[in-house]
């Protein structure tokens, strides 16, 4: 928008549990290279729409002053899906959220629902008008679910206080869903020399990505907006279909190919994606199972979105991580898999290779140390493991974890003999062995 000659939007930048971006961004004055990596790469870009860089863990107060002020009229959220502390079964508040039970009580709040609930609360009596809040994150339904959240924080405020709050969020304030895709996985020592020799500066807060960009917004905002269309954003009534189509054709594969890469010691996904093996595994999840379970965006070709997706996992130079889009899993297999598996039994079929990336998260969380397991529920997931691992112990044992599987799914007999298969293959040939069978199937 800056660059288009639209001078009146800035973008106060918050990081949530570590300062080190902002501790970054201050001495630059906000300003970051975008370094776009593989074919058809742009030059890199010296970007200045951040105005302010606020750590949100050592200044709470100060984010809560922000989304308050009347100068704020959007507040858009990338905190990845644990950050949202809710119950993914039934899409509410964690109310026993240690942290989200310290924000009801009235501290500085530290969760991201706590931050807008407060602000939004700071803007009634300060009569600054209307806002849109926008989640950026890779869940269904972002922007709905971010709403059930925040009204959820403020109905479980004191009555008189609650009822004010929610009746003002009613009034002024909106909750767009998005879908934002664009790999950028986290920038290395090396990025930023590769960056240094190509500006001839040192810029501490670059970010490398892929030259991909795509943002699908839900054109619903209380306080007006810029006009992210002319910088190529797609205005739609339909996220949902955009957004079930990433989520369970994109990153369902993502995170396939994390943990199958993850077992064969593929550090990047890129690596993941040129084993041959790995790479029909993903596109039969995508083509046999994922596709016909889910109604595509209007004009959106299915099998050409997946080779598209494919090809865009090849790109070496973007060095993603295994290790990276393999973390979380807990909060991200009931979204990208989960789906796949309950449409594909629904219509009668075997879930087979989605069985296949499920059963590589298991093995995947049973043969990572928990202090080396990048997970919210690490400790609960590896309490939950038994004490003698094997599949038939590992597979029920995951399969009764309530966070993730519920008890229909988790009871489903072919389902439960899928992830057995492939267990045990990954348990007894290890990649080569999965390597023979997937080529075989
Ligand atoms: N990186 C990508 O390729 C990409 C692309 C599209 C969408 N996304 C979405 O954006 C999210 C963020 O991606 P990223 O690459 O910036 O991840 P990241 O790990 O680099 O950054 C995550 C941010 O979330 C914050 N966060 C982590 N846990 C939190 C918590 N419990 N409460 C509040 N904030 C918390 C962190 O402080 C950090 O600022 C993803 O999870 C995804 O949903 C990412
Ligand atoms: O960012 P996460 O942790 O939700 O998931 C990791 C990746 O699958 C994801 O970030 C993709 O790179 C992104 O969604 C592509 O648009």
């Amino acid at each position: 928008m800056l660059a288009a000659g639209d001078p009146q939007w800035g973008i106060v930048g918050v990081t949530q549990r570590s300062a080190t971006v902002a501790r970054q961004l201050a001495p630059q004055d906000g300003l970051f290279t975008v370094a776009e990596r593989g074919e058809g790469a742009a030059p890199a870009r010296v970007v200045s729409s951040i105005v302010e860089a606020v750590s949100g863990r050592d200044n709470p107060e100060l984010v809560v002053e922000r989304i308050g002020a009347a100068a704020t009229k959007i507040v858009t959220l990338t905190i990845t899906e644990k950050g949202y502390r809710f119950n993914p079964q039934t899409r509410t508040l964690d109310l026993d959220d240690p942290e989200t039970s310290a924000d009801l009580e009235g501290r500085p709040p530290r969760t991201a629902v706590g931050q807008i609930a407060r602000g939004l609360q700071r803007r009634a009596p300060a009569g600054a008008g209307p806002i849109t809040v926008v989640s950026c994150d890779n869940l269904p339904g972002n922007g709905e679910l971010t709403g059930i959240l925040v009204r959820n924080f403020a109905a479980a405020l004191p009555a008189g206080e609650g009822d004010e709050l929610l009746a003002w969020i009613d009034r002024n304030a909106t909750f767009p869903s998005t879908m934002v895709d664009r790999m950028v996985p986290a920038t290395t020592d090396a990025d930023l020399a590769a960056v240094e020799r190509e500006l001839g500066l040192r810029d501490e807060a670059a970010v490398v990505a892929e030259p991909f960009k795509q943002w699908v917004i839900e054109d619903n905002f209380a306080a007006g907006r810029p006009r992210w269309e002319d910088a190529g954003a797609l205005f739609t009534t339909d996220v949902a279909a955009w957004e079930s189509a990433k989520l369970r054709l994109l990153n369902a594969s993502h995170s396939m190919l994390a943990y199958l890469g993850l077992a064969a010691g593929k550090e990047t996904i890129s690596d993941a994606v040129g084993v041959d093996a790995f790479r029909t595994a993903c596109r039969r999840m995508m083509l046999d199972e994922a596709l016909p379970s889910i109604a595509l965006p209007a004009g959106l070709d299915g099998e050409q979105y997946c080779e598209e997706v494919l090809r865009r996992f090849a790109n070496s130079a973007l060095g993603h991580t295994t290790a990276k889009v393999g973390s979380d899993g807990s909060q991200k297999i009931g979204l990208r898999l989960l789906p796949t598996i309950r449409g594909t039994i629904d219509a009668g079929r075997e879930p087979r290779w989605v069985s296949l990336a499920v059963a590589s998260w298991m093995h995947h969380v049973t043969t990572t140390l928990e202090t080396d397991l990048n997970d919210p529920l690490a400790q609960e997931l590896q309490a939950a493991l038994p004490t003698t691992q094997s599949a038939d112990t590992v597979v029920p044992a995951l399969l009764g974890f309530r966070s993730v599987f519920d008890p229909d799914l988790a009871e489903h007999s072919r389902f439960r003999e899928l992830l057995l298969h492939w267990y045990r293959i990954l348990e007894t040939d290890g990649p080569d062995g999965l390597g023979n069978e997937i080529n075989h199937v």
